[in-house]
């Protein structure tokens, strides 16, 4: 069976998310669309050039959506004319204009698949995707607080000397500033690492903020940040492609809260098996409620425009 991407958005995510897909070989072709043409083309070909030098072929097409019509995933990863912003909210008055634009025209081509959004404010444009498209709102998510939870695994294994592959746990809620670590979900083999902290002196709060911040701390050294967007964003991709039936932090629709939201959730080939909310602390409960809250604010004020 071909196994179909399309990614929309050829700047520094799309074309990461495309050269991680055709690095790993995890599909067979890929279409990659952007408003700007010679852009799509020029990463296009680049990819192209990489077909002899990789285990797999991966077949890359340029700027076409009736291609679209049978694609297994979609990915969205269009974007504002300046990222230089601390808070992803700001994003918002250009990204869904871009995505208003962009969903009608891939309905219109017949596509049927499984939509997987990193445009930020991620959690709001995810949902607007939802209404767009028309599609069930399992077969539509969003990157969520993945790169957040990856980033908190980076300072949590930095911080005790440990692979950051060995921490699990979440980052919930908004992939934004309102974001929090649910410290009662994070183990370090199998252990609390508040118990593993043992008589150390650790300022939690201190290490939320660093993976909160992470991406700005970032985005003032570069202006952007692609690298681990795109490495989560791959691992997604394959999820669904090969029903995998894994957990990870996404932003996925929350039936009680009405809201688009990062939690942990299976993923399998058509979209959101099912959400699996942790028991979280009385604390923890109350930041997710607030992260719903910033959201469902934003929504508001995108439905006022
Ligand atoms: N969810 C996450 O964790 C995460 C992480 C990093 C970046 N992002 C977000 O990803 C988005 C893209 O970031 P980037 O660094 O690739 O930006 P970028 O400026 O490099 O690329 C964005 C691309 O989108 C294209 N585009 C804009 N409007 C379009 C339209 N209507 N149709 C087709 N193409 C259109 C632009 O031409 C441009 O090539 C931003 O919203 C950014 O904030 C999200």
């Amino acid at each position: 069976m071909t196994r179909k991407v399309g990614i929309i958005g050829a700047g520094h995510v799309g074309a990461d998310v495309a050269f991680s897909l055709v690095t790993q070989g995890l599909c067979d072709i890929i279409v990659l669309l952007d408003e700007n043409e010679k852009k799509a083309v020029s990463q296009s070909l680049e990819l192209r050039d990489m077909a002899s030098l990789t285990a797999s072929r991966v077949q890359v097409i340029a700027n076409d959506y009736s291609e679209l019509h049978d694609a297994d995933v979609l990915v969205i990863a269009v974007g504002p004319k300046t990222l230089l912003r601390e808070d992803r909210l700001e994003e918002l008055a250009e990204t869904r204009a871009a995505v208003r634009e962009v969903i009608p025209r891939v309905i219109a081509s017949g596509f049927g698949g499984v939509i997987i959004n990193i445009t930020n404010p991620c959690d709001v444009i995810t949902q607007i995707i939802q209404q767009t498209s028309g599609l069930p709102d399992s077969q539509v998510f969003g990157t969520g607080t993945s790169l957040d939870t990856a980033r908190m695994k980076r300072v949590v294994g930095e911080f005790f000397g440990f692979d950051p592959k060995s921490v699990t746990g979440y980052v919930m809620g908004e992939h934004g500033e309102s974001q929090f670590v649910a410290w009662s979900t994070v183990t370090l083999g199998g252990r609390p690492v508040a118990e593993l902290a043992g008589d150390r002196e650790v300022d939690w709060a201190k290490m939320d903020d660093a993976v909160r911040g992470g991406g700005w701390e970032i985005l003032q050294g570069k202006g952007w940040t692609s690298f681990g967007i795109a490495t989560a964003s791959a691992r997604l991709v394959d999820a669904v492609l090969s029903n995998a039936q894994s957990v990870y932090p996404v932003s996925a629709w929350d039936d009680e809260l009405s809201v688009y939201i990062g939690q942990p959730a299976v993923i399998g080939k058509n979209g959101i098996v099912q959400t699996l909310q942790p028991e979280l602390t009385a604390y923890e409960g109350v930041a997710y409620h607030a992260c719903a809250r910033v959201i469902t604010a934003a929504l508001k004020s995108e439905h006022e425009k």
